[in-house]
């Protein structure tokens, strides 16, 4: 049978929730300093080694680096500094992959990260949600960068990147995993996005042919797309590297992110379909409500929430 090892966004150093995974019966970890962390990024084998043997010591095995990985608007945008930073990415590659962690995930989003209007939506028992209202965005300052940048701009540095990390990654037997964008509209403030349809990832995974050049499944972001769920995961099958279950009510432009046993998207269809497309690698919920007790300072983050979206995925997986 096909294990797929769920894994949960855990901090570098061990705190509480280290231990609340375990208990839970979670076993790996995912690094994203950007989310909880000091928003490092670090690429250097000495950092890496300490990292991933401190979750070793501790019977937590790293599954993935999220996020805070050297990659930046330099990139993304072609900017000074470009060619120094994709080295430092491949230098993260190699060290990974020395170092037995086989998942990286990145992302294309220029100018904003992931963006949301409100993180103390009410949702279920008072907790608190995250949602998304374009035209509200809309009011907002365009990001300078905005104005310089097209679609095809984003495009060729895209496959500029990838023609330089994929075979780095493939000798290394790391699996790149490219995260859509959140939310995934054409455009935030002006600031175009183009990883926001199925289509889009056709073009990505067409641009460099490798099981390395692979799919984050960002499960949400696809609902917000208004896409089938089980028969998109079928669609990109073992070309999808990583998963962030999770899901929401509402269009790309307008919706509220939900409790994992309470939106629309038939979960138990969707494990089923990884399951069928033999998925084998990390799979993290994500956002969740802030839950009683917890500050809303990391929206989305807060270990209640996900503690109980891992025990409704571990229901969904049982046969
Ligand atoms: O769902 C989201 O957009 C975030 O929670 C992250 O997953 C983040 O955007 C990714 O790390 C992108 O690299």
């Amino acid at each position: 049978m096909v294990i797929m090892d769920i894994s949960l966004v855990l901090p570098p150093e061990p705190d509480d929730r280290w231990t609340l995974a375990q208990q839970a019966g979670v076993h790996h970890a995912v690094f994203h300093s950007l989310e909880i962390g000091d928003g490092s990024r670090p690429y250097a084998y000495d950092d890496l080694l300490r990292i991933v043997n401190t979750y070793r010591d501790h019977g937590i095995e790293p599954a993935a680096f999220e996020g805070s990985v050297p990659l930046t608007d330099k990139t993304r945008l072609a900017l000074d500094g470009r060619n120094e930073e994709i080295e430092q990415f491949c230098t993260l590659i190699r060290n990974l992959g020395e170092l037995g962690v086989d998942v990286v995930c990145y992302d294309w989003m220029a100018g904003l990260r992931w963006a949301r209007t409100s993180v103390t939506t009410p949702t279920r028992g008072d907790a608190l949600t995250s949602a998304y209202d374009d035209g509200q965005m809309r009011r907002g300052p365009t990001p300078p960068a905005a104005k310089r940048t097209t679609e095809e701009d984003l495009w060729e540095n895209l496959e500029f990147f990838l023609d330089r990390a994929v075979p780095v990654a493939e000798e290394a037997g790391v699996y790149l995993s490219l995260h859509p964008d959140d939310p995934p509209i054409s455009d935030v403030r002006g600031m175009p996005r183009i990883v926001n349809s199925v289509e889009a990832y056709d073009r990505v995974l067409d641009l460099y042919d490798s099981p390395h050049n692979g799919i984050t499944f960002c499960q949400g972001n696809f609902s917000a797309m208004g896409v089938d769920i089980p028969s998109t995961i079928r669609h990109f099958g073992d070309r999808i590297n990583f998963v962030h279950f999770r899901d929401v009510d509402g269009p790309a432009d307008d919706f509220v992110e939900t409790w994992h046993d309470d939106g629309p998207t038939d979960m138990k269809a969707a494990m089923d379909a990884y399951r069928d497309v033999d998925f084998d690698g990390p799979i993290r919920p994500d956002h969740v409500p802030t839950m009683k007790g917890e500050d809303n300072s990391i929206p989305g983050y807060h270990i209640k929430g996900k503690l109980f979206a891992v025990s409704y995925m571990k229901g969904l997986l049982e046969k």
